[in-house]
């Protein structure tokens, strides 16, 4: 059995959620207005499990992991929602309660591990800071702790002394990942864990993860624009287009039968063994933040929208064992998915929306 069955067993004991997000809206003050980085997002984040959540670059993932780590920019402004945790909404609490929860009970892998670690501090004494930042314990403690959690993410321990510019890049990520780790979390938090490693470390550092999980228990909610990486590592996905959820459900119902055209779009980019041809990009770029489109915010790049989709927002529909999408022609779509692996599709609709882009303007 593969680390990544034995996950997906794990996932399946215990569905009771441990972060329940509901209606959540974020926007920040800019310069040229405000910009609606989230808007009415509601997602349940499942116990000892890992959630993917996938979209393009400015869609807002990283807007949501910071809300519920409460790491929020100063420019930000929460307009309505709640982040339940443990009975406390994240949203609401104060500096006090936040800072014993992070880290602690909820942590984050970022995307740049080289810019997280101190350049002159031994990677050990990062470790030890971290601890003891939320516990006390003694110096031998401290350091048996700092050794089982190296040896656990893969480096080996006598390298704790080393200061982070002697790590590679994989070795300074596993040490991001085991100070993330070592106050034994309920939840990570992991933006882009891998992005600037090769495809063998992504790979090795996604497996050791996928290990720990099995022995420590955590959940995973992990961001990335990567479909590929959620669908070896993740259970469930949440889509994401335009600061809002168009899709959610488990990996096998959401990327094995879409209903979202998005979706579709995101599932062009895979390799495939059945499509003849290169992968197809969706063409377009997302709305601006700060004047988005009424109705579904996809439409504009959507080669199956109709009149409503401009004028009418779709609410996320139930289509079924928990598999939930957001767009006013889901009952259409099982007949339409052959149609949306098509490059010829994808070309239309850019036409299409090109020239009605230009009647408007
Ligand atoms: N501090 C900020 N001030 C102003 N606008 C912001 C700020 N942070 C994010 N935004 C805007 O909010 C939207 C969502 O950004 P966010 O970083 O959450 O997206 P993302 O999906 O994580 O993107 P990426 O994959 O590129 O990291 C974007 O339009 C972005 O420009």
């Amino acid at each position: 059995m593969t680390g990544n069955q034995n996950n997906r067993d794990a996932d399946e004991a215990d569905d009771s959620a441990l972060v329940d997000i509901t209606d959540l809206s974020i926007r920040f003050r800019t310069k040229r207005g405000m910009a609606n980085a989230l808007e009415s997002v509601s997602l349940a984040v499942p116990r000892k499990a890992s959630m993917g959540l996938v979209g393009e670059s400015g869609c807002g993932k990283s807007t949501l992991m910071k809300a519920v780590i409460g790491v929020l920019s100063e420019n930000a402004e929460v307009t309505s929602g709640s982040v339940m945790y443990n009975g406390t909404d994240l949203m609401r609490a104060d500096a006090e309660a936040l800072r014993s929860i992070r880290w602690s009970e909820i942590s984050m892998i970022t995307q740049s591990a080289l810019n997280s670690l101190n350049p002159v501090m031994t990677v050990g004494d990062q470790i030890i800071e971290a601890i003891q930042a939320h516990r006390h314990m003694s110096k031998a403690d401290l350091n048996n702790l700092v050794v089982k959690m190296l040896t656990l993410v893969g480096v080996d321990p006598r390298r704790m002394h080393d200061y982070p510019h002697q790590f590679s890049g994989g070795m300074r990520q596993r040490a991001i990942i085991a100070m993330s780790l070592v106050l034994n979390p309920e939840l990570v938090l992991a933006d882009e864990p891998t992005t600037s490693l090769d495809m063998i470390v992504q790979d090795q550092i996604f497996r050791s993860i996928r290990d720990l999980q099995v022995q420590l228990g955590f959940s995973m909610l992990l961001v990335t624009h990567d479909l590929a990486v959620v669908i070896e590592n993740c259970s469930r996905i949440a889509v994401m287009y335009a600061g809002q959820i168009v899709e959610e459900g488990s990996v096998a119902s959401v990327v094995g039968a879409p209903f979202h055209p998005y979706t579709l779009g995101l599932k062009n980019s895979l390799p495939s063994i059945e499509r003849m041809h290169e992968p197809i990009a969706i063409p377009g770029a997302p709305p601006d933040p700060i004047a988005m489109p009424p109705g579904c915010r996809f439409a504009p790049r959507c080669p199956f929208a109709i009149p409503r989709c401009r004028e009418q927002r779709p609410n996320l529909e139930q289509m079924g064992d928990g598999h939930a999408s957001a767009c006013h022609r889901n009952a259409d779509m099982p007949g339409l998915r052959m149609e949306a692996a098509e490059f010829s599709t994808w070309a239309r609709a850019s036409e299409t929306n090109h020239a009605s882009q230009e009647s408007i303007s």
